[in-house]
Parts: C-alpha cells; structure tokens; sequence
C-alpha cells in the first residue's frame, strides 16, 4: 500500500496543470479548495482499461475472518463504503457482468468479503459495508483486511453524494490516515442528483477530504447509472467507468496482457 508520501507528490503534479480549483488569499497565497478535475485519458489508457476488464473475471472465494483470505500473489485493489453506497453495483459494472455480485436496494446485503479474479492479473475485492444495517464485526473484518493485506494496493472508499458525508465515513478516513493507508474517493449516484446539486454537494465533500484527509489520492472519480437513453448519457458513463478501470490499472502498475476471451 502507497504510503501518504506519494498523494502529496501527485498533489504537486496536478497543481501544475490548472488553478481553477484555488481561491486567492490576501492576494498572495493560495489555498486548495477541491481537488482538480482527473485529465482526460489518453486513448492508450482507455485501450488498456478496457483491455482488462474484457479478460475473464471469476469468483475465487468469499471469507469471514481475515485469516481465510486467500493467498494470492497478484495486485490488489478492494472497494469500502456504507452499505448501500453501490460497491457491488460498481464491481459488477466494472466487469460488465450483472450477475457476479448480488446487489440489493437494503442495505447491509454483502456480508462477507469477496475475491474476484480480473483476467488472471488483479484481485478486486468486494466488503461489507459499514453504518446503517451493518455489524461491528464487519466492520473488524474490513479494518483487519486493511491493515493486514500486502498485496493491497488501492482502497477505493466510495461515498454517495445524496447523504454526503457521515461520521462513519470521516471515522475510517482518520483510522486510514493514522495507518498512512493511501485511499482514493469515488463519488458514487451521480445520477440521482441534478447537475448543480451534485457540484455542490461534490464541492463539500472534497472540501472535506483537502482541509483532513491526510492520505487521500488528490483525484476523486464519479460514476452513476444512466439517466436516460441518450447518448451524451451513455458516454458520460462510458468515460467514468474507463477512469475507475484506468486507476486500477495505474494502482496495480501491472501490464495489461491480450485479451484470448471476446466479451459480449
Ligand atoms: N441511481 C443509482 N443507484 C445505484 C447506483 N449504484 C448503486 N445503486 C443502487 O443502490 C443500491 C445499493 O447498491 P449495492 O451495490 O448493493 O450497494 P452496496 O454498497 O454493495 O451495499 P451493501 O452490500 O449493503 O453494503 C441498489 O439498489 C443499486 O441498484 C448508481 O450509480 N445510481
Ligand atoms: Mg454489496
């Protein structure tokens, strides 16, 4: 797991490309207020995001106690929230495959952790979530599973722009940030809220995780359902699933290989 060091140089990076998401201060200094917008991907990413997820994905083992964890040598990337934040929703998004995670409009559905396979490269891992409808010893199965997994290199910490952000989400983010577990926030449900109420609400979270959360990876992604059938819609969606694919690939630094398996 990348330690907060590399957050901060990602940081540096991206203030280079734009100002917009800076307010002057005493007409000197300047003061981070959001994070910048991800840029646009290159078409090469775009083909090696898509290049891995058109690999076959399987299930490879569902576990309740962290010593059941299957002992795996490939990179690792593991999806947390509140319960019915969309984790496994996004799993199955992701893979294209609506069957592989049961997902349910009660929260407090997933109840174990569970190990997919991504074209014999990755691992993802879908959890339990925390908060409403969860239980505490989900929540000690997700803690332990994070500070003890090695091959764990991004935790992506999904939030839901509708409720914004509660007390359970600031309480892991500052248990992260006292382990320097690195963590990047994808905003979940964008199409459940208007474009301007989602820019607000969007504008205060980030606010949030700028002035506390020490080890949060300076970009924060989007996705969201359809809203209708138009076509603007489905590139939109289109491009948000290509960014999560592309920092999976960028976390687990691996090289995507040919796909042998043509997916529908
Ligand atoms: N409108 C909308 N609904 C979504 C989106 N993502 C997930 N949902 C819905 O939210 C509900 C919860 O989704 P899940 O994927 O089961 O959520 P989860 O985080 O896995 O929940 P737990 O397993 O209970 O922790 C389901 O009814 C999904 O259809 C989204 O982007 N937009
Ligand atoms: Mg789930």
């Amino acid at each position: 797991m990348a330690l907060a060091k590399r957050a901060f140089h990602s940081t540096r990076q991206l203030l280079k490309r734009s100002t917009d998401h800076l307010v002057t201060k005493d007409n000197k200094k300047f003061q981070l207020v959001s994070f910048p917008e991800p840029p646009s991907l290159l078409p090469s990413q775009v083909a090696d995001a898509n290049k891995l997820f058109a690999r076959p994905v399987s299930f490879i083992q569902s576990i309740s106690q962290v010593d059941q964890a299957p002992d795996l040598t490939n990179p690792e990337v593991a999806f947390v929230g509140r319960s019915n934040v969309g984790k496994s929703t996004l799993i199955n998004n992701l893979t294209n495959n609506s069957r592989l995670v049961k997902t349910s409009n009660r929260p407090g559905h997933t109840k174990l952790l569970n190990f997919f396979d991504i074209g014999g490269q990755v691992t993802m891992v879908d959890m339990p979530g925390y908060g409403y409808k969860s239980k505490e010893e989900w929540g000690e199965l997700i803690l332990e599973y994070l500070s003890s997994r090695k091959q764990l290199k991004r935790l992506f910490l999904l939030l839901d722009p509708v409720a914004g952000l509660k007390e359970t989400d600031q309480q892991l983010m500052s248990h992260l940030d006292k382990q320097a577990l690195s963590y990047q926030v994808i905003l979940t449900k964008r199409d459940r809220l208007s474009q301007e109420a989602f820019k607000e609400s969007r504008l205060a979270i980030e606010k949030y995780l700028v002035e506390h959360a020490i080890c949060c990876y300076p970009q924060v992604l989007v996705t969201g359902k359809r809203r209708t059938s138009k076509s603007n819609d489905n590139a939109m969606v289109a491009e948000e699933m290509s960014k999560v694919k592309w920092a999976i690939v960028n976390a687990t630094g691996i090289t995507v290989r040919q796909s042998k398996a043509v997916k529908q």
